[in-house]
């Protein structure tokens, strides 16, 4: 157990709704129980009751971050309302220490008819911000939501994508201690949701957070520890691998009961485990360029896998540091025939060139890049450190250095992605950045045939072998 003082507290939280079957039944419901009290008769209840949350204790420590999963109905939204102390809990209690603050759903804490900028001030005030502070941190909340002109329009004109930046904007201003985000994140774009990232894997440091998502890769990857809710009652609460792949195993099993098949509900990774356990079969030492023998069928009409790519655009680039010896000023990826890479597939050869202008002496430049999915994990990667740890290059002010990586793309899950460049000078182990640049291009894949996992990769053959008949 954490030595972490308590942040939240949840014991035995239900929250109770009265369900009517028509209009009329509320209001028989408000009347007919008095008149019958008054003429000696008993009660009748008009209504159903319907527990939308029973009996859910938990505890989270201070730097915790604990995702909450669940099909839809199961009480997520419940119960984060009641932890915020926006819903009344019908019984049990709920205990939060420090300051909270959420990202619930869209419409929820803004006043619609207040410009975005009244809202600010609004909302920092209800955060127990003064207003003397929020007007020093005015600016920052402005830039961080980037929304332009539209800080000063009244946010009823919002489309989802605005609000959520403003409010996301102003909870990472308030100096939380606990945050709280229900699907938020799903609403922004690309380099919006990569900046939010950022701020909530720098949050997670110190601070405890609370998320909800039915992404549950989002949540393995943002939480050490998740709770399953299930029709109002707690079914799981552990690691965050754990809890999702009994989640995932027996959402499997409901999806085939429901089609007369039977299931034993087991965890992925024990089944994993086995299979790793018994298998002794050898792989052969495979050649250095794979192609799929299924490409043809992989990228025929049906089937194929649609990746745009969105080009390097320094309008839209939205974080970037560095000490500033030389400037990325143009970053491209490639085809096999050195056209520019609008729509690929995966599984092709791609190259992605970096180009920088020098702007001091340069000595021994490492250029480097990483690909990260929505959530801004790391897929992959790579620098020119080795390539040229010998040998390395020296560039004087005016030049220009251009690095090439070529590479077989791989075949990515429907999703937006990104890639961060950047321009290092020393050594692998200890380097300056000179430039960096989140979010220097950005992908779309859609229509994937790969389902599973982080990236697929082009499978050198694929076989059944039959032994004995
Ligand atoms: N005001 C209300 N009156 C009656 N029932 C309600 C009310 N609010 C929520 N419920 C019910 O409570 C249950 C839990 O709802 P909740 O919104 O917490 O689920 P959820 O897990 O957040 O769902 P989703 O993933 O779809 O957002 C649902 O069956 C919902 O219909």
């Amino acid at each position: 157990m954490s030595s972490e003082p308590l942040s939240i507290s949840v014991k035995s939280l239900g929250k109770k709704y009265d369900i009517y079957a028509q209009p009329a039944d509320r209001l028989k419901q408000m009347v007919l129980p008095r008149v019958g009290r008054l003429v000696g008769r008993g009660r009748r209840a008009y209504y159903d009751e319907f527990w939308a949350l029973r009996d859910v204790s938990f505890e989270v420590r201070r730097g915790e971050t604990v995702g909450i999963i669940g099909r839809n109905g199961s009480g997520k939204s419940t119960l984060l309302q009641m932890v915020c102390g926006t819903l009344h809990p019908t019984e049990g209690t709920v205990s939060v220490h420090g300051r909270i603050a959420a990202l619930l759903e869209l419409g929820a804490g803004f006043n619609a008819e207040f410009t975005g900028k009244e809202n600010v001030y609004l909302s920092g005030l209800l955060y127990g911000i003064p207003e003397s502070e929020l007007r020093k941190r005015y600016q920052s909340i402005v830039e961080f939501a980037d929304i332009g002109e539209f800080i000063n329009q009244p946010v009823k004109t919002y489309s989802s994508g605005m609000y959520v930046r403003l409010a996301f904007a102003i909870a990472a201003h308030v100096d939380a201690d606990t945050l709280v985000i229900d699907e938020a994140l799903s609403v922004g774009d690309i380099r919006f949701t990569q900046k939010c990232m950022r701020y909530l894997r720098e949050f997670q440091r110190t601070g405890t957070l609370l998320f909800v998502s039915h992404d549950t890769s989002a949540v393995t990857s943002l939480c050490s520890r998740a709770i399953w809710l299930d029709s109002g009652r707690m079914m799981k609460d552990g690691s965050a691998r754990d809890v999702v792949e009994y989640y995932l195993a027996e959402q499997h099993a409901a999806d085939r009961a429901s089609l007369g098949q039977t299931v034993t509900v087991r965890p992925l990774a024990s089944v994993a485990g086995e299979a790793t356990k018994n298998s002794t079969h050898k792989v052969d030492a495979m050649p250095m360029d794979v192609v799929d023998p299924r490409r043809a069928v992989l990228n025929g009409e049906a089937t194929r896998n649609l990746v745009e790519v969105f080009e390097f655009d320094t309008a839209k680039l939205n974080n970037e540091f560095g000490a500033g010896a030389a400037r990325i000023i143009d970053v491209r990826l490639l085809n096999d025939v050195g056209e520019l890479h609008q729509l690929t597939a995966g599984g092709e050869v791609a190259e992605l060139v970096i180009e920088a202008e020098v702007i001091e002496p340069l000595d021994a430049p490492i250029f480097g890049f990483y690909v990260k999915d929505r959530l801004g994990q790391r897929l992959f990667g790579d620098n020119t450190y080795v390539s040229y740890r010998d040998q390395p290059v020296h560039a004087q002010p005016g030049a220009r250095l251009r690095a090439h990586f070529r590479f077989r793309l791989p075949v990515l899950p429907s999703g937006d992605y990104s890639v961060d460049v950047a321009l290092a000078t020393g050594a692998q182990e200890n380097h300056t950045q000179q430039h960096w640049i989140h979010d220097a291009l950005t992908f779309r894949a859609s229509e994937s045939t790969m389902r599973h996992g982080l990236v697929g990769i082009p499978m050198h053959s694929v076989e059944i072998e039959k032994i004995g008949d």
